[in-house]
Parts: structure tokens; sequence; C-alpha cells
């Protein structure tokens, strides 16, 4: 993909179903009796693989164009793959399936592309083996490809070294076939999904926040049965986060994306478009199906630099590749701190990001944990994605304010989340 620099992005638009939200949304009306329909599921490689593996696991999955069905079969009615689970390039579908597969009758093998075989799995390794699942790395060396088999599940309590969604979500699914009750608390609170559609299938799950510190514990008991639901996933804050930044940095634009998840795990990169003088309002802001949604305006702003760090890093991880283009061309220095998990992507997203950035010219240090940036003007480079679709996306708004042209290699990987993030593009024109 061949990009240059623009002026005026103005209209309308909408995003497509959140990725967290529809990989769940599939999982769930799996393992629940009855038929989840869902609305606005998002159609990218990550969610199909979902999709994938639980129609190797026998259930039966309609999808038309905005409609999905999933013919659940309660929580033991899945049965026994007769092939290897390909994950993709997915780490959520990994990690939150083998919290399900742990507690199933039948042995079961997940693998994916040759990112996500590098990913870190003893993280969940781990915690599900303290609750007696058998679930190994089959190269021994703490990634996928995993072998899971039947094991008797106990509940635990586990104290997580990383806010992380994936484990907390794994270990809570698992929980889901333990004996008893079985609580994950983490340093500070990642996307809470997973605590919020369950409990709309009917699990009995709580959280709870230590007074006087950022830690959260969520736990889940034991039940005999979900029940399917009717869902409209809202759109991805994480695919409006490239509006949001285009609406911000390209001279005289005016963006209003609709139907955004605002949920507050998710919604860092708002506070920031704020703390970096952005003119970002919600408009029409309204609860669905437990999560908040609201329509967002956006209008080219005047950016200063700003200091990211602490427990705000888990709500908008997935954003900092767009907030270091934000960042690179803001007044002043922006510091980065506190999300060392950037490392652990589907790159290393400190490493891709900042060689990158240090491509289009920008000054820019990498640290053990983030980056340091001092904005000023790009200039249009080749940018090496690395198939990281978040750094395709990220890039490809940092080109819309460069100097000359800049080519996205690899561009397709965009797929991945958001196969229609060009033609998006187009309505804004
Ligand atoms: O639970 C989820 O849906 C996700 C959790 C996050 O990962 P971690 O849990 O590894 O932080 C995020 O980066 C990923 O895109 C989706
Ligand atoms: C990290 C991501 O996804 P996953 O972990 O599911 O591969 C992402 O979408 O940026």
């Amino acid at each position: 993909m061949e990009l240059c620099s623009i002026t005026g992005l103005k209209g309308k638009i909408s995003v497509p179903g959140d990725k967290s939200i529809s990989h769940r949304c599939v999982m769930f009306g799996s393992i629940a009796s009855g038929t989840t329909e869902i609305h606005n599921f998002l159609e990218g490689a990550d969610c199909l693989a979902t999709i994938r593996c639980f129609r190797t696991l026998g259930i039966d999955i309609e999808k038309n164009d905005d409609l999905v069905l999933i013919h659940g079969k309660g929580l033991h009615g899945l049965s026994a793959p007769d092939n290897i689970l390909d994950v993709g390039n997915s780490g959520t579908t990994t990690r939150l399936m083998s919290g399900i597969l742990a507690g199933q009758r039948f042995e079961s093998k997940l693998s994916g592309d040759e990112s996500l075989n590098s990913r870190p799995m003893k993280r969940i390794i781990e915690p599900l083996t303290q609750m007696g699942a058998n679930i190994s790395s089959i190269l021994r060396n703490g990634c996928a490809p995993l072998y899971i088999t039947p094991g008797r599940l106990h509940g635990i309590h586990y104290n997580s070294p990383v806010a992380s969604a994936q484990v907390k979500s794994c270990i809570l699914l698992a929980g889901l076939y333990a004996d008893g009750k079985t609580s994950v608390t983490e340093p500070s609170l990642s996307r809470n999904h997973t605590e919020l559609m369950l409990k709309e299938f009917g699990a009995d799950v709580h959280t709870t926040h230590d007074i006087g510190s950022t830690k959260a514990t969520a736990s889940i008991s034991p039940c005999k049965e979900l029940y399917g639901q009717k869902i409209t996933v809202p759109g991805d804050i994480s695919s409006a986060a490239y509006f949001l930044a285009a609406g911000l940095i390209v001279p005289d634009s005016e963006i209003v994306i609709e139907n955004v998840g605002i949920n507050p795990t998710r919604a860092g990169i708002l506070k920031v478009c704020e703390d970096m003088g952005g003119d970002i309002s919600l408009l029409n802001e309204r609860v669905e199906g437990g999560e908040k949604i609201a329509d967002i305006l956006v209008r080219t702003s005047k950016l200063h630099g700003t200091t990211i760090q602490g427990d705000i890093i888990p709500t908008l991880i997935d954003e900092i590749p767009v907030i270091a283009v934000m960042a690179a061309v803001a007044e002043g220095t922006t510091i980065i701190k506190d999300a060392a998990e950037l490392k652990v992507k589907e790159t290393d997203r400190i490493e891709t990001i900042c060689d990158n950035l240090k491509a289009m010219a920008c000054n820019v240090t990498p640290t053990s944990d983030g980056m340091i940036i001092t904005g000023g003007k790009l200039k249009g480079a080749s940018i090496h994605t690395l198939l990281d679709h978040r750094i395709a996306m990220a890039f490809s708004i940092a080109a819309l304010v460069a100097e000359g042209n800049t080519k996205i290699l690899d561009s397709k990987c965009v797929d991945v989340s958001y196969p229609t993030f060009y033609d998006t593009f187009e309505e804004l024109l």
C-alpha cells in the first residue's frame, strides 16, 4: 500500500465489531445451551480462527452478512477434534481456548503461525497446571504448539504477575470446570469483557478491588449451565483509534465515529488524547449488554507531549502503536513506560514502533518498558510491518502527515483485525 499526505478528512464512519468481544461471543456461545445470536461480529482473521476452532470441536456455526448463529452444546458438549486446532495469529484464541480445553474429557493440540508460536504461553501453563490441568508446550520452549489432555480441575487463587485479560480469562474459563471457586488477582484491572459477558450468560462471576491499591480480583464459581444470548458487538475502540488519531493530526478534519465501545478498561486512549490537547467529545453515551457505547466526535487539534504510565497501560495496550504516531507529530516529548508487555505481542512492538518511527526521521529512543518520543516532522519511508496488523494501520496514519510517499509493506496483514481498514478511509476523502 502506497500513501501520501492529505488534508480534510470529513464524515461519519463506523468501525467493525470489537475483536475481544467477538472472540468471546463464539467461545461462550459454544459452551452455552441454546443458540447465541451475534450481530456486528468482526470478520477479521483472528475471530474467524476462533470460529474455525469451535467448528473443529463439533459446534454448528452459521454465518451470513450481519449475523452469526452459534448452536451451543452446553458446558460438556464439545467433541474431540479430529485435527490440530489452528489458531492462526491469535493470542486471544490460544489463551482463552486453552482454559476451556483444559476442562474437557478429550485431548487436543493447538498451534498457530510463526508469530503466534513464539509468544509466551508459560503464563497460562503455570496457573492451569496449578489447577490440575495437563497442558504442555510440545517443543518445551514455553510456547505453542500446546498439548492438552484431560485433568481433574480444582479451584485456585492465582496472583497474576501481569495485568493480562487473556491470562485472567483463561483461568476463569477453566474455573467453570473446576470443583470449587477460582479467583485471579491482577496488578491492575485489564479488559473485563469476560467477566461482563459470562455474567450475561448466567455464570457466577464477581470482581472486587483492593482498597488503596490498583489490584483487582475476579472470581468464578462453577455452574451447571450457561444460556445462549443475543449480542450486538460494539465497534472496536482499538480500530476506532486509527481514525481518532487521523482526525486529530490531519489538518482540517472532523470525523464522527459511531457506536464505539468505551468500556473504561479499554478507553485509555481517550484520556491520552485529552491529555495531549485533543478535541474529542463523546455523544449519545449508552449501555448495551453491560458494555458502554458512544459516538465519538474528533476535530483537528494541536497536540503536545505527555507521560503515559502505570495502570492506564492495560487499558490502551493495543493502541500504543498509533499513540506513538500521535506523539511523533506532537509538540514536545512523550514518555511511555510500564509497557514491557508490548514486547510479547504479534511482534516486539517496542522495536517495530521505534524502528519504523526512526525510518520516518522521528527522534525516538526505545527503553526496556516503553519509549521516549520527541515530536517533529515525519518523512515518508518504507514501513516494515513484520506482518503486525497494528503496525500497518498505525503507520498508515503516520503516512497521512509525512512529507513524501510512504510504502506499507505487507499491508494485507490488516485483515487480522480490520479487513476493511483502507475502505473506511475512502469514506472520509
Ligand atoms: O483478552 C483480549 O481480548 C485481549 C487482551 C490483550 O492481551 P493481553 O491479555 O495479553 O494483555 C490484548 O492485547 C489483545 O489484543 C486482546
Ligand atoms: C495483541 C493482539 O491480539 P492477540 O493477543 O489476540 O493476538 C492485538 O490485536 O493487538
